[in-house]
């Protein structure tokens, strides 16, 4: 399966296609003429995919160094992206060459955000491996790291030269990085698409899930191609895949980077978004118990209350949803709808109400 994300100025391809993975050199060949790339991707992703990457890509004439960060969410930081610039200049890249982000939305994020800075930005390209990342943060251009302050504080908007998923890669992964995965499915479906949230209404269980694969990251990756090609800098339309992200970055910032993954943030986060927004007569009656309906089936946490709400509210000022004192929030006005509303910054704390 092809799709293509249209941009006003740029297009680039995105390849859904089990086993794509095998095909990789001849795919690579058809964007890159013979150049240096350099494989960004971490410990994990390498003992498994690490080979036939390197065969692949040996095989259609590219000169490689592998950069292999630990797995995790604390390798996503500029003191990671400062060692890779130096491997960068250390193995001569120039503006010709290029990188690919091999692993999840760690690795990607960092690796789309040191190929866009490094000498004002070489091209790179993104294979996500896991369902988060095939699902959501592979595609669309958004790079970042983190500071110890907020999540996602420093990034570009970097669109990949071209994004290869190849869902075989979710054979190896570990159930609870399936389960965070979903949580930006049940995301997609909750702000874009009601048919897709019937869908998920039917699925048994995550071994469901994954049967299904290539449809639901087809399904996924239409939704936010479309969102981004409407608003690929985050200006307007796009803040909706923002959805459960403001409460949910905070909660990932004060817990400690990695002691709660994103996808089981970006969950408790769209819990607290939806239960308060009902409470507050935003979001229709009943549309709370469906989604946590849905969120238990898939075993997705949404309690936090073990989290200070003065050290939440200080992380969601950080929020890039935020203009002055004002933050757009994201909201439901119906299951398979989002809306956007704009409060004034500190009405937050109605949201954050336990
Ligand atoms: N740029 C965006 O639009 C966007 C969207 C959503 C999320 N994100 C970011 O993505 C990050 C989370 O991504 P993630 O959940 O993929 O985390 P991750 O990259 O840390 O991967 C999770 C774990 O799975 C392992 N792994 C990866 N692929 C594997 C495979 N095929 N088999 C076995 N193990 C594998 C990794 O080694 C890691 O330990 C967060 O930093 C989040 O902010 C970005
Ligand atoms: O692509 C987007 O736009 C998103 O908001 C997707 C989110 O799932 C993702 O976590 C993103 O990185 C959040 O961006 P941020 O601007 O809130 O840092
Ligand atoms: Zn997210």
């Amino acid at each position: 399966m092809k799709m293509t994300v249209n941009l006003p100025t740029y297009q680039y391809d995105i390849f859904i296609q089990k086993g794509g993975l095998k095909e990789l050199g001849a795919w690579v060949q058809k964007l890159w003429s013979p150049r240096k790339i350099m494989i960004i991707t971490d410990q994990t992703v390498n003992e498994f995919y690490g080979n036939v990457v390197k065969t692949q890509l040996e095989n259609a004439g590219f000169m490689l160094e592998f950069y292999v960060i630990e797995p995790g969410e604390q390798s996503k930081s500029l003191t990671e992206a400062s060692k890779i610039y130096t491997a960068m200049s250390d193995f001569q890249m120039t503006r010709s060459d290029s990188v690919i982000a091999l692993g999840g939305g760690v690795v990607g994020d960092l690796a789309g955000f040191v190929s866009s800075t490094y000498m004002r930005g070489l091209s790179f390209v993104q294979i996500p491996t896991t369902l988060l990342a095939q699902v959501d943060s592979s595609v669309g251009g958004k790079t970042a790291v983190n500071s110890t302050t907020a999540k996602n504080l420093i990034g570009t908007f970097a669109q990949p030269a071209g994004v290869l998923i190849d869902p075989e890669t979710l054979e190896t992964l570990e159930i609870r990085r399936i389960r965070e995965g979903l949580a930006e499915v049940i995301k997609s479906a909750a702000i874009a698409d009601l048919t897709l949230w019937e869908e998920l209404e039917k699925y048994q269980d995550e071994a469901d899930i994954l049967e299904h694969a290539e449809s639901i990251i087809y399904q996924c990756v239409d939704i936010k191609r479309k969102v981004v090609e409407a608003d690929e800098l985050d200006n307007d339309e796009r803040l909706i895949l923002n959805f459960g992200h403001t409460i949910g970055h905070a909660i990932e910032q004060v817990a400690g980077f990695g002691v709660i993954t994103h996808g089981e943030a970006v969950a408790m986060g769209m819990y607290q978004m939806c239960t308060s927004a009902e409470r507050l007569g935003k979001t229709p009656h009943g549309t709370t118990e469906k989604l946590t309906t849905m969120t238990r089936k898939y075993h997705l946490p949404i309690e936090f209350s073990e989290l200070d709400r003065t050290d939440l509210f200080n992380a969601i000022l950080h929020d890039k949803k935020a203009r002055g004192h004002q933050l757009k929030v994201i909201l439901l006005e119906s299951l398979g709808k989002a809306k956007i509303e704009t409060i004034q910054i500190e009405k937050i704390k109605d949201f954050l109400a336990e």
